[in-house]
């Protein structure tokens, strides 16, 4: 279990973590989101013990990260934003150093360096020095030395940051592989990630948490929640469609010519809007009911608005 509570980070006048609180549970993968700024990065070094918080607490499975520092450590695998240090270091002396500091001699060393190596797939750019790799490659050495002590807490800031969409699938693969049993916290920009493989997601803005909830319930709290969008080949009586119990509106798409029936908060218009398309003999090419946008959702929580 992971327990933040009242957190707080004050840097001169400037508060960028504010009374902070909540717990993660084993089993759980966090997606931890925010525009820039919003504290992301300090809440995850107050947490991994590389920050001393102003005030407030976070222990890491009863461990205290300020006075049990190197016990609550050893439980933590941490993925810093950017790039591994050590840049002169070949990709295997680099893990092989880790794995040392980590406490590791000997065959132990070795077997739990490949093991890592293997998971995140080094095998062809170990002897390679660190600052010639690519930013994917590097993203993937600061991934192994998170995993390498097998450690029941993943902390990754940013982890697909920089990488093409083959390496951001199977990096999330690897995450969604690592998680079983483990406390995973993501802090990232892209929502697609979250849906893809977060079972919680939480929003903070300026320092504080505005929302805390699994990507269905943010998704939920969209106004394109249950909205119906569609494509036909003929124009269509929008005014009909306008007046279909539990509409809210409809919205026109320049770009796919379509459009999007927007329901009532709570209601679900699918059923009156296929109805009507029959009766009316209407050639529509694509129907669909949406789940909600998060990016929507986001952009008003984090900017101060009610969603
Ligand atoms: N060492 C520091 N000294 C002064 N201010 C800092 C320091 N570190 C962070 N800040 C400020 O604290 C606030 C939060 O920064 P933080 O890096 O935690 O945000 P973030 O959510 O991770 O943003 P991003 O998504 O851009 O990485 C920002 O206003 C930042 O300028």
């Amino acid at each position: 279990m992971i327990e933040i509570t009242n957190l707080t980070k004050r840097f001169a006048q400037h508060t960028a973590v504010d009374n902070l609180s909540f717990s993660v549970a084993p089993g759980e993968v966090l997606g931890f989101l925010g525009p820039n700024g919003a504290g992301k990065s300090t809440t995850m070094k107050m947490l991994t013990g590389f920050l001393a918080p102003t005030s407030g607490s976070a222990s890491i499975f009863g461990f205290d990260i300020q006075t049990h520092t190197l016990k609550a450590q050893r439980e933590i695998g941490y993925l810093p934003e950017g790039a591994p240090c050590y840049g002169d270091m070949t990709v295997r002396g680099f893990l092989e150093f880790i794995a040392e500091v980590r406490g590791f001699r000997g065959a132990e060393k070795k077997a739990r360096v490949a093991r890592a190596v293997g998971q995140v797939e080094l095998d062809n750019v170990l002897g390679q020095s660190i600052e010639t790799l690519s930013k994917g490659y590097k993203r993937r050495v600061g991934l192994a030395q998170a995993i390498l002590h097998d450690p029941r807490v993943l902390i990754l800031d940013e982890p697909t940051d920089g990488l093409d969409p083959n390496q951001k699938h199977q990096v999330r693969q690897l995450i969604q592989s690592l998680a079983h049993e483990k406390i995973v916290i993501i802090s990232t920009h892209i929502l697609e990630e979250v849906t893809a493989v977060c079972t919680r997601a939480l929003v903070i803005a300026s320092g504080k948490v505005v929302a805390d909830g699994t990507p269905f319930e943010l998704e939920s709290r969209s106004r394109y929640h249950q909205a119906v969008t569609l494509v036909a080949e003929e124009p269509l009586d929008m005014l009909a469609l306008a007046v279909l119990p539990g509409v809210a509106g409809i919205e026109e798409n320049a770009i796919s010519g379509g459009l999007t029936i927007l329901a009532k908060p709570g209601e679900v218009i699918f059923p009156q809007v296929n109805q009507l398309i029959h009766q009316r003999g209407w050639k529509v090419t694509e129907l669909d009911v949406e789940r909600g946008r998060l990016d929507e959702v986001f952009r008003r929580l984090t900017r101060g608005e009610a969603a």
